[in-house]
């Protein structure tokens, strides 16, 4: 009888008592740092600006526990580094170098980790954040999810097509679809990965401003049945929602799918895409976070961590408690 060979992440999530910490607040972190992302390229200005500065931030990830590290590529895009005059080659080595800085920072932190016998680290897998259309909109469409009537299946597919094969060329263990508003973004994302052939596997995880639907308004019901026509697609779930949405969304969603199920919510605060400011909301701290993660771990969820607002230090109170309660 042919035995399935296990992918890096169900091995990862196995080894580790059922449930990995995921990062997710790469832009937050880098804006402690002092990096100024107010620009239609949000955090991927690093990328062109302050690569030592992402590499910091991936360190600080890794030494805080996250078993997976998310790349600056989230609003890395061709057609987004084409409107600030760089060409098309200048943008694609820009896609490379986001998965360079994270695996270079992964290994050499592995290798000094591996040291210490005593060591409390796993092997830390690198996912290439690839971000919605919306995100690249660059005005919190991401949160809204309506494309309008020019935008296709086809348009989308075109639209990720390239970035696509250039983050799988450069050699990341993942690929992180993230903030996904629609249905129709998330039906791309799985043609894309069939057409292409990608061997890695991939999340999808789509956000939500009501608590129960993808802001479109479509039902996850809907959205969920598209994702779990794919093989290559292993995770499925939600980020950059409010943390308050997310037992519900956990209980929801293991109703709906076989599929690893991934949460990383932002702290609550609402993002508002004209000022390009986080609003200040109903809000989580570090400590609700390791509270409510071995909730979310007991609910069902195989991938936990923090977006958007939080920090290595979430991070950290999520990877403890988890270790904790094993
Ligand atoms: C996850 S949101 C806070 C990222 C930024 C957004 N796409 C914007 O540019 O307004
Ligand atoms: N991981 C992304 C945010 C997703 S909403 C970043 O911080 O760049
Ligand atoms: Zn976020």
């Amino acid at each position: 009888m042919k035995t399935e060979k296990k992918s890096l992440l169900q091995d990862l999530i196995e080894i580790s008592g059922g449930c990995v910490v995921t990062d997710g607040g790469f832009a937050t972190q880098l804006e402690k740092h002092g990096a100024s992302i107010n620009d239609p390229l949000w955090s991927a200005i690093s990328l062109i600006k302050e690569p030592h500065l992402i590499k910091k931030v991936h360190l600080e990830y890794l030494e805080a526990g996250a078993d997976i590290l998310v790349t600056s590529s989230y609003q890395a895009t061709i057609p987004g580094f084409l409107s600030r005059g760089l060409s098309i080659e200048e943008g694609e080595s820009l896609l490379q170098r986001s998965v360079k800085l994270a695996v270079e920072a992964r290994d050499s932190f592995w290798t000094s980790a591996k040291r210490n016998p005593e060591n409390r680290y796993r092997r830390t897998l690198v996912a290439a954040s690839i971000g919605s259309y919306g995100a690249y909109l660059a005005d919190g469409s991401e949160y809204r999810g309506l494309y309008g009537p020019d935008v296709n299946l086809e348009k989308l597919k075109d639209f990720h097509r390239r970035r696509l094969q250039v983050l799988v060329e450069a050699g990341p263990d993942l690929l992180a679809f993230e903030t996904i508003p629609n249905k129709l973004e998330a039906q791309a994302f799985v043609e894309l990965v069939e057409e292409l052939n990608v061997e890695i596997p991939s999340w999808i995880c789509f956000t939500s401003v009501d608590g129960e639907n993808a802001p479109s308004g479509e039902s996850f019901q809907d959205c969920l049945e598209v994702v779990n026509k794919s093989s290559k697609v292993e995770a499925v779930g939600i980020n950059c929602a409010p943390p308050h949405f997310i037992e519900s969304l956990i209980s929801k969603f293991t109703q709906l799918t076989k599929k690893a199920i991934i949460v990383y919510p932002n702290s609550g605060e609402v993002w508002d895409g004209i000022a390009k400011k986080w609003l200040p909301s109903k809000c989580f701290h570090d400590d609700d976070f390791g509270f409510h993660a071995t909730r979310w771990r007991d609910l069902g969820a195989k991938i936990i961590g923090g977006c958007c607002r939080t920090t290595p230090s979430t991070i950290q109170i999520i990877s403890n408690a988890l270790r904790k309660n094993i």
